[in-house]
C-alpha cells in the first residue's frame, strides 16, 4: 500500500503512548488505521533463566528486534500483511501465538525509542512525543507494574533506578527533538489528540498530508 503513512508515538514509560496511540486509531474504521507496538518486538531471551531475564536493561535499544520492526513497517507499505509477535512481560518472552495485522492507509507505531532509531524515525510521516512529567510516569508505571506485569514494588524501584530512567534521559527525552508535535500529560490530553486525528481524517480523504 503505497499510499500509507507512518505516525510514530514516541515518550517515556508510562506516559500515556499506548492510551494516545489507541485513542487515535479508535477514531478510525479498523481497516483505515492499524497500530504496531515497539514492546510487541522485545528479543527472546530463551537462553537465561527467568531470574536473569528481570535483569535485562529493557531500556537500551538493543533489548529490541528492531530490524524487525523495520521489515515488519516495509511489509505493511508494500501491502503484505505481518505476522506481530506478542510479548508477555511476566515471564519476559514471546508467547507461541502472532498477531495479523492487516496493511491500510493509516499505520500507528508506538514505544519508547520510535523517535530515538534513526533507520525507524526516518520511516515516519508524523511523529508525536508524549511528553508527561516524570513523577506521572513513574506513578504510573508503579501501579500498571504491579497490577499488569507481575512485578513487586522493590523490582520496578530497582529497574527504574538503575535502567529505565537512565535511559529515559540517554536515548528517549533526547529523541523529543524530532517531535512534530508533543502531547503534554499524556492519553487524555483529547484536543492535541483530536487535532492530530482531524489532520489523518483530511490526509484520508486527500491522499496528502499537507
Ligand atoms: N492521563 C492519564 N491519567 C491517569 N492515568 C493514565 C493517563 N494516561 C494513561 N494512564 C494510565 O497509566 C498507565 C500507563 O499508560 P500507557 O498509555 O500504557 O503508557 P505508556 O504506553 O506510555 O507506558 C496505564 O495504566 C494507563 O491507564
Ligand atoms: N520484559 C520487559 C520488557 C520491557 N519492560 C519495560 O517496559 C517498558 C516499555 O513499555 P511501556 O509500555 O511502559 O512503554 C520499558 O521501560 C521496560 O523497562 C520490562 O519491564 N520488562
Amino acid at each position: 500500500m503505497n499510499n500509507c503513512i507512518f505516525v510514530g508515538v514516541a515518550g517515556g514509560s508510562g506516559s500515556g503512548k499506548t492510551t494516545v496511540a489507541h485513542n487515535l486509531i479508535k477514531a478510525f474504521k479498523s481497516e483505515d488505521a492499524v497500530l504496531v507496538e515497539q514492546d510487541a518486538y522485545y528479543k527472546e531471551l530463551k537462553e537465561l533463566s527467568i531470574e536473569e531475564r528481570a535483569k535485562v536493561n529493557f531500556d537500551h535499544p538493543e533489548s529490541i528486534e528492531f530490524d524487525l520492526i523495520k521489515k515488519h513497517l516495509m511489509d505493511l507499505k508494500d501491502g503484505k500483511a505481518i505476522e506481530r509477535p506478542i510479548y508477555d512481560f511476566k515471564t519476559h518472552s514471546r508467547k507461541e501465538k502472532m498477531v495479523k495485522i492487516n496493511p491500510s492507509r493509516i499505520i500507528v507505531i508506538e514505544g519508547i525509542l520510535i523517535l530515538s532509531i534513526p533507520e525507524i524515525r526516518d520511516m515516519l510521516d508524523v511523529k508525536i512525543f508524549v511528553d508527561t512529567d516524570a513523577d506521572e510516569m513513574l506513578l504510573r508505571r508503579i501501579e500498571r507494574d504491579i497490577n499488569e506485569r507481575g512485578r513487586t514494588f522493590d523490582s520496578v524501584k530497582k529497574q527504574y533506578l538503575e535502567t529505565v530512567k537512565p535511559m529515559y534521559l540517554e536515548f528517549c527525552e533526547p529523541s523529543k527533538r524530532y517531535a512534530d508535535v508533543i502531547i503534554p500529560r499524556g492519553g487524555e490530553n483529547k484536543i492535541a489528540i483530536n487535532m492530530i486525528i482531524a489532520k489523518l481524517k483530511r490526509y484520508l480523504q486527500k491522499g496528502s498530508l499537507s
